[in-house]
């Protein structure tokens, strides 16, 4: 097999319904279109996969410290749970759409299949600006989000966990508010909870430790010794500093990190020890870091590096600037910073793209450590979490690797061919009955 130039044909090519042409679900649905002609999918199987299982939309009334009623939109969108539970984040963000949750929701199942953990895919948001909100307010609202949920969520059905805006704390409102109602502690509702309420050891790390586990991977392969290497990264929040902190471990020279503020620029790398101390001290903002120059978080994208690493939100390299990207290498810590339009570009231009889908499937992955300590009650060490994750994510990266070769194609392309083919074989096995 050749790599396909033009991947759409037959009733692959028939537009879904309802979706955005030019958006996250619409760039998800054009790999899958590649990956399903790849494998001759089945035109039911197809269709089937190309829609959510569920979608739930939910409107949260808030009372907020004035006394003033504020009603916020939540969603949470089940993509598919034909492997297991379904899995995926929380995104609080004032600009989160129902498609855009449509898309992350499918990136999880897809990502679940990858590295073979036992779970379906699902995503959740809720539009507001948390920043906007006081601790009180915040809690109010997650709590109030999670009663909307309590016949979604739960430790065999669906398993929300942190994503953009979201942490620890809001993780442990939400397990105490399932709890309430379920009149026991339910720890395995969701992942990456404080440790001291059945949080796995290394979970708050693990997506960045996945993303560099990834990229030492890809350095081997061409050669480059992590010491050699100039890493940019974009976002500096739990997946982008974690990412730029263990690079800088390895040895890497991290010559740019960003975050909404903007971005800083060092050509002789920056002190990530002392960026991330900036940031804690500073409200969890770079902003006025000085141990670097001002650089736009566009310019940051297109800077002369061996490693890009994305971690900050979607759609972020596309078709009017994927052709002035330098790196070697670029490692996708967010879901969709590339757009499907994009990557014929980048690989003209002989860029390796880990895709989202593995480089950043450390977090589910020590979720899923995480929701089986909580269902044993026996939990462990941080170095047991940190070999298993390396060693899932090193064999999910060979393997990806060995089926771009075997077929001439992107590793992206063959993270998708790989995850659908698991997910069309699981649903044959299974069977589809009313
Ligand atoms: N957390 C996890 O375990 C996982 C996260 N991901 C994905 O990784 C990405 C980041 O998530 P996470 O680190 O958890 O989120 P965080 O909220 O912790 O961090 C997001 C970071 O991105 C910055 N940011 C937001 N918008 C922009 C922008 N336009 N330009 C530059 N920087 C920006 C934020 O800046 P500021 O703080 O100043 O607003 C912040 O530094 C998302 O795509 C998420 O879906 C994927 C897998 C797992
Ligand atoms: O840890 C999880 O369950 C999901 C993390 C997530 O939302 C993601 O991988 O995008």
């Amino acid at each position: 097999m050749s790599t396909k130039d033009s991947i759409a044909s037959g009733y692959y090519k028939e537009p879904v319904p309802h979706i955005a042409h030019d958006s996250p679900f619409a760039s998800m649905m054009e790999r899958f279109r590649f990956a399903a002609e790849i494998l001759d999918l089945d035109e039911g199987v197809f269709k089937y996969l190309s829609s959510p299982e569920k979608v739930v939309m939910v409107s949260i009334p808030v009372t907020m410290d004035d006394g003033r009623i504020e009603v916020f939109e939540g969603y949470r969108v089940i993509h598919n749970s034909i492997l297991g539970p379904s899995k995926g984040g929380i995104r609080y963000s004032e600009d989160v759409t129902i498609d855009e949750v449509k898309a992350l929701a499918a990136w999880m199942t897809w990502k679940c299949a990858v590295v073979n953990v036992p779970f379906g895919g699902a995503k959740g948001g809720v539009r507001v600006n948390p920043k906007n909100l006081s601790q009180a307010e915040l809690e109010r609202l997650t709590r109030r989000y999670t009663a909307n949920m309590l016949d979604v969520f739960g430790p065999d059905r669906d398993i929300p966990a942190p994503d953009m805006n979201t942490n620890e704390q809001v993780m442990a409102w939400i397990m105490d508010t399932y709890s309430m109602k379920q009149k026991k502690t339910e720890n395995a509702v969701v992942t990456g909870k404080p440790i001291i309420l059945g949080g796995s050891k290394g979970r708050k790390e693990a997506t960045g430790r996945g993303v560099v586990t990834c990229t030492l991977a890809a350095l081997g392969k061409l050669r480059i010794s992590p010491s050699n290497t100039t890493v940019v990264v974009q976002g500096f929040g739990n997946v982008g500093s974690v990412s730029a902190q263990l690079m800088y471990e390895q040895g890497a020279e991290v010559i740019a990190i960003s975050d909404i503020s903007g971005g800083y620029y060092n050509k002789n790398g920056i002190d990530i020890e002392e960026a991330i101390r900036y940031s804690q001290t500073h409200g969890n903002s770079l902003e006025g870091f000085d141990g670097a120059e001002p650089i736009s978080n566009q310019d940051l994208l297109e800077l002369e590096c061996d490693v890009l690493i994305p971690a900050a939100k979607e759609d972020q390299i596309n078709k009017e600037n994927a052709s002035r990207i330098k790196a070697k290498i670029i490692a996708e810590g967010a879901n969709g910073p590339v757009t499907a339009n994009a990557d014929k570009l980048l690989e003209e231009n002989g860029i390796m793209v880990i895709p989202d889908i593995l480089a950043n499937a450390g977090g589910v992955t020590v979720s899923y450590f995480e929701w089986v300590q909580d269902r044993h009650g026996y939990f462990w060490t941080e170095e047991r979490v940190n070999r298993r994750l390396n060693r899932m994510m090193r064999e999910s990266f060979d393997n990806l690797f060995m089926v771009s070769e075997k077929y001439s194609i992107t590793l992206r392309q063959a993270a998708y061919v790989y995850a659908i083919d698991r997910v069309a074989t699981t649903l044959k096995l299974r069977g589809i009955y009313a």
